[in-house]
């Protein structure tokens, strides 16, 4: 019986043998779908072999995951811009073989990022520590692709290689299709547009290669079979990911300027010689799409040193929600000032759509909010808009009873 990776090898061969035409779609997509189950395979251990020095705890506003091949300057990147962490840096390659974590402080925000071993072709397969490497990017809120200025363009092909063979899509919208499996009724299959590459028979020839017989599709966009797929197996994780090509001090101004024209998701900098680091962490902030949001109290001036950091589009009840679970229960209502207010404050909901560096003072109902304090004996963490004396009193009391 060969192994899982010989099945791949196999595979690959296949479809790179198979000319791309009408008359073989079919076959090409039957053979994506079985690629890809071996792929989903071959990850199953990877999950639960926890590599040592590879569980870093999560912490801070978000996690930003530093992948490149070698020697490119990951580890020269995290000791620039985090504070307080050092990662060894040295000219040879593997100098770092572990997770080190590192935390940069932006616009009052903690960024945690994670400076790691350099990866390989081959690392999706288990070459080197790839798999624990690609493994804590899963975990990550953004990717930040390392590349060395010269060879950028080759890298960034083959590291992305490896990063979707294990499941993660950079820079990809998740595929606008409802796919739900069912227990009986057989494949029950709407589209609500015309698919120009996709079939109902491969759809369905796909479903039978991972043996499910009952489910519920509705397909709202044209989607590849390789998209199909994707929901299919529901293990794909949808990545930002900014692509930085280090150590521009050894490229021309021509290859310098081609990079730059070259995608939305590009930046370019010298780490060694200290050029274009700040642009570097403006793009990678816009990347992580987040906002911060400044509690008030009443009568006094919002505290501007600790924002409340929400994902882009959040609302009041994500707020709430941030500052207490049972917060939301309790809301009456909410004063905000800044660019999502119409009025100076405006007088909202749960439903109102905050923006960065709006300041908000929330009401809430003390008396229903106390009695669930009471029942439950909790303590109340953090209610930065709360100046309610009565309440504290009886936060402490409840805290020590
Ligand atoms: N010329 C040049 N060299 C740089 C730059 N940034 C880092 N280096 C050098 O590149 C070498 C590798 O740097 P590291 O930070 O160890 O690279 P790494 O990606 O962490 O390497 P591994 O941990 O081995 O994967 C070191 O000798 C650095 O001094 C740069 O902007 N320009
Ligand atoms: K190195
Ligand atoms: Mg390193």
């Amino acid at each position: 019986m060969p192994g899982i990776l010989e099945k791949i090898k196999e595979v690959e061969a296949e479809m790179a043998r198979t000319q791309k035409n009408k008359a073989t779609e079919h076959h090409l997509g039957l053979l994506k779908a079985k690629l890809s189950k071996f792929r989903t395979e071959l990850m199953e251990p990877a999950k639960t072999v926890k590599g040592e020095g590879f569980d870093v705890m999560k912490s801070g506003d978000a996690r930003c995951a530093l992948i490149g091949f070698p020697s490119v300057g990951k580890s020269s990147f995290l000791n620039k811009v985090c504070t307080g962490t050092h990662s060894a840096e040295a000219s040879y390659e593997f100098t770092t073989l572990t997770c080190i974590p590192g935390l940069l402080q932006y616009k009052d925000a903690r960024i945690q990022i994670l400076d790691l071993p350099g990866i390989i072709e081959g690392a999706s397969k288990g070459k080197g520590k790839g798999r624990q490497v690609i493994g804590v990017a899963r975990s990550a809120d953004l990717v930040i692709m390392m590349l060395d200025g010269v060879r950028g363009e080759i890298q960034k092909k083959l590291l992305t290689k490896e990063l979707e063979d294990c499941a993660i899509r950079l820079n990809q919208k998740q595929p606008d299709i409802y796919f739900k499996r069912q227990k009986s009724g057989g494949v029950k299959l709407t589209m609500t547009c015309r698919l120009t590459q996709l079939d109902e028979k491969l759809v369905r020839s796909i479903l039978q290669q991972f043996k499910i017989h009952h489910c519920e599709i509705i397909i709202r966009e044209d989607c590849s079979a390789d998209q199909f797929i994707d929901v299919i197996e529901a293990n794909r994780v949808y990545l930002p990911c900014l692509y930085v090509y280090n150590k521009i001090d050894n490229l021309t101004i021509e290859e310098l300027d081609e990079i730059c024209r070259g995608q939305d998701h590009n930046v370019v900098c010298s780490v060694k010689l200290n050029l274009n680091i700040d642009f570097v962490l403006e793009r990678l902030w816009n990347k992580l799409n987040m906002i911060r949001i400044y509690a008030k109290k009443k009568g006094s001036a919002p505290d501007l040193n600790e924002p409340v950091i929400l994902r882009n589009g959040a609302t009041i009840e994500h707020f709430c929600h941030s500052i207490h679970r049972e917060m939301v229960a309790k809301f009456r209502y909410a004063l905000v000032w800044g660019r999502s207010a119409k009025h100076r404050p405006q007088h909202v909901g749960l439903q109102h759509v905050l923006e960065d560096e709006d300041v908000v003072q929330h009401f809430f109902n003390h008396n229903k909010f106390l009695s669930y304090l009471i029942f439950k004996k909790k303590k109340l963490h953090s209610c930065a808009s709360c100046n309610d004396q009565f309440l504290k009193n009886y936060t402490y009391k409840i805290s020590f009873n």
